[in-house]
C-alpha cells in the first residue's frame, strides 16, 4: 500500500542558515527555455486568468497558461501577446476542434512558446494523439500534459512527447470529481506527487490543493518544479469574475472548469461555484508569495529552490493546525 499524506500533514524540518537577509534568496525557475521569477502559476480557469492579467505576468516575468474557454481569440490572443514581445501560453483540449486550432496556428505561423493541453482525465489516448500532433505541427513549443495522478499517466504522455506534466486529479477548491466518480487525489496530493515523481524524467506541475503559501515548498520537496494555483490566487481585485453581495460583504465568483456555470449546460458536471470575500491586490499577493518562499528557502539552509528538494520532513498524524483554526 502506498503511504498517503497531504499538504497539512507534512511539516518541513529546519536546516542551518546560510544568508544574512532573505532578499539574498533567490526564488527562479527554470521551464522550457524560460526562467520565471517564481515556481507558481494561476491556473488556466476563466476566473483566475484574463487577456490583461496574462500580459501583466508574462510583462513581469511569471508564467502563465491563458484558458482555453473563450476558443475563438485564441489566434489572435497568440499573435497579439507575441507582438508585445512578450511570450505566448495557452491551453487546448482534445476534440477535433482543437486539432483544427493547432493547424490554424501552424497556418498563419504563429509559434505559442507553451502549449497545455489540459482534460479532466489526462491518461487518455486522445491526450497521447494530442501530444504528437502539436510535436509534429508546432516542434518548437513546449508541450505540458495533464492532469494525471498515477506514474502511468506521467510515463505515457512523457513517452508520447510531453515536456511537463501536470499532476492533480480532484484535489481542486471547485472540484467534485472526488465526490460524483470516487476517483482522484483529493485528500492526498501531495503523496501522489511523490508518487508521480518518483519516475518523472521532466518536469512535474503540482495542481489543485494549494491552499496556504507553506505548500508551494512542500510542493518543490515533494517534486514539483512549478505548482498551479486556482483559489488561492482568485478573487482578487485584478481577478476576472463577477463581483455578487451578499449581507454587505462583497465576494468575487469562483468556479471549476468543468462546472456548470462554465458549460452552460448540464453535462458531465465535475466542478462546483464558490463565492470568495473579495480579496485585496493580486501583485502584493504575489509579492508576498515571493517573500514567504524565501523564508522557506532560508528555513531549508539554502539560497535557492535546490535546498527545498532536500530538506527532511516529518508527518503530523493530525494537521499542522493542531486544532488552532483562526
Ligand atoms: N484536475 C481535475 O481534477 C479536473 C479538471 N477539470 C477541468 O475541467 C475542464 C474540462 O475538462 P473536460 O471535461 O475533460 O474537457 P472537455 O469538455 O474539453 O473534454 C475533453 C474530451 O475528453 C473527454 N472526456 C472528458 N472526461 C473524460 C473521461 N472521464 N473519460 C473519457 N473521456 C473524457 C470528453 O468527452 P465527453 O465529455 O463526451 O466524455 C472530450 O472529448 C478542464 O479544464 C479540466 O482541467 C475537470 C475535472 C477534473
Ligand atoms: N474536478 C475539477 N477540478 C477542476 C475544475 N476546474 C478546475 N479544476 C482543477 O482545480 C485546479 C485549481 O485548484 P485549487 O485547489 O487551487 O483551487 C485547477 O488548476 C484544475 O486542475 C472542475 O470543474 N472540476
Amino acid at each position: 500500500m502506498l503511504e498517503t499524506f497531504d499538504y497539512e500533514n507534512i511539516q518541513l524540518i529546519p536546516r542551518r542558515c546560510v544568508v544574512n537577509s532573505r532578499r539574498e534568496i533567490n526564488t527562479a525557475v527554470k521551464l522550457g527555455k524560460r526562467t520565471f521569477k517564481l515556481p507558481v502559476v494561476p491556473a488556466n480557469m476563466q476566473t483566475v486568468i484574463d487577456e490583461p492579467l496574462a500580459f501583466w505576468l508574462a510583462k513581469h516575468d511569471y508564467f502563465y497558461v491563458m484558458h482555453r474557454f473563450a476558443p475563438e481569440r485564441r489566434l489572435s490572443f497568440v499573435r497579439k501577446i507575441q507582438a508585445a514581445g512578450l511570450y505566448a501560453s495557452i491551453s487546448v483540449g482534445v476534440k477535433p476542434d482543437e486539432v483544427a486550432f493547432v493547424k490554424s496556428l501552424v497556418a498563419a505561423k504563429l509559434t505559442p512558446e507553451y502549449i497545455t493541453i489540459d482534460i479532466a482525465h489526462g491518461h487518455a489516448d486522445s491526450v497521447i494523439e494530442m501530444i504528437k500532433i502539436i510535436k509534429q505541427s508546432l516542434p518548437e513549443s513546449f508541450v505540458i500534459a495533464g492532469n494525471v495522478g498515477t506514474p502511468d499517466g506521467v510515463r505515457d504522455l512523457e513517452a508520447a512527447g510531453a515536456d511537463a506534466t501536470k499532476v492533480g486529479i480532484g484535489p481542486g477548491r471547485a472540484c467534485i470529481t472526488k465526490l460524483k466518480t470516487g476517483f482522484g487525489t483529493g485528500g492526498w496530493q501531495l503523496s501522489a506527487l511523490a508518487w508521480c515523481q518518483s519516475v518523472a524524467t521532466k518536469p512535474i506541475i503540482a495542481d489543485g490543493g494549494i491552499r496556504t503559501h507553506g505548500d508551494i515548498a512542500k510542493s518543490i520537496r515533494f517534486g514539483a518544479t512549478m505548482v498551479m494555483v486556482g483559489s488561492l490566487l482568485a478573487g482578487y481585485e485584478q481577478s476576472p469574475g463577477e463581483v455578487v453581495t451578499h449581507h454587505d460583504q462583497k465576494y468575487k465568483v469562483y468556479f471549476g472548469s468543468a462546472s456548470e456555470s462554465q458549460k452552460q449546460v448540464h453535462q458531465h458536471i465535475e466542478g462546483k461555484k464558490v463565492l470568495l470575500p473579495l480579496k485585496g491586490d493580486l501583485y502584493q499577493e504575489l509579492r508576498d508569495l515571493q517573500e514567504d518562499l524565501q523564508s522557506a528557502i532560508s528555513y531549508a539552509g539554502g539560497r535557492d529552490l535546490q535546498a527545498l528538494k532536500e530538506v527532511d520532513y516529518v508527518t503530523v498524524p493530525n494537521t499542522i493546525y493542531n486544532g488552532d483554526h483562526d
